[in-house]
């Protein structure tokens, strides 16, 4: 029998890898492509542990590529579930980048994931409900709604009327005006 409610560490992975000349472009740079492939397999992980089915990659929130990780270097990935819906989970994912020779280590990407899980027909399963335990997963189990109305809205499975959640986020009625 499958859980009823699942917590934020049940779904945690952390993969660590070092970046090999078959990893990088021209410039001795870790190859986005690859980058965003870690990060899928890692976060797909991650919603398998949270939902014990198989899970197929949704959609991907903006990745954006702040600073280059160089030849040599080694990239820690860190993937946990945010929150889940009826069949969909989001996934956040950490990538920390570290240069060891120089003592070096910063967090070179964030993205949000969305995994549907599904049964072996392809259809979407309902997955367990995540309960937050502190303070930091509450805060990320709340933004996920919005997060996940802006998606909806942009894949065109949601009327912007109905995102309630993230109009709030707008509502300045009242703010700032003169008496
Ligand atoms: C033979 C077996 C081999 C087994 C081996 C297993 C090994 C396993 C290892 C896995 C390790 C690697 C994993 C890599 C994972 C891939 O790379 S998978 C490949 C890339 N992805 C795909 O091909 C997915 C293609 N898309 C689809 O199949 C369908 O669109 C989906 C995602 C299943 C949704 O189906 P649908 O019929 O539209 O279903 P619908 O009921 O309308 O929506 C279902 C849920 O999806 C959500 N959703 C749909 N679209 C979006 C969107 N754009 N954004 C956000 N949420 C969305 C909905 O909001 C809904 O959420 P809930 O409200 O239920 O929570």
């Amino acid at each position: 029998m499958k859980d009823t409610h699942k917590h934020v560490k049940d779904s945690e992975v952390i993969k660590t890898e070092m970046v090999l000349p078959n990893d990088t472009n021209t410039l001795n740079n870790l190859m986005g492509g690859k980058l965003m492939h870690w990060m899928d397999v890692v976060a797909a992980i991650s919603a398998q542990r949270h939902s014990n089915s198989i899970v197929v990659t949704a959609s991907v929130d903006n990745i954006s590529f702040k600073s280059p990780i160089a030849l040599g270097n080694v990239v820690t990935l860190h993937a946990q579930v945010t929150r889940a819906f009826n069949t969909s989970m989001e996934v956040y994912i950490e990538v920390i980048a570290e240069d060891i020779p120089a003592n070096r280590k910063y967090s070179s990407h964030k993205a949000f994931f969305t995994f549907v899980a599904v049964d072996c027909d392809g259809k979407p399963a309902k997955v367990p409900e995540l309960i937050p335990l502190n303070e930091q997963e509450e805060e990320l189990y709340k933004g996920a709604l919005r997060r996940r109305q802006l998606r909806l809205i942009l894949a065109k499975r949601m009327n912007p009327q109905d995102a309630t959640e993230l109009k709030s986020l707008f509502d300045l009625e009242g703010i700032g005006q003169k008496e």
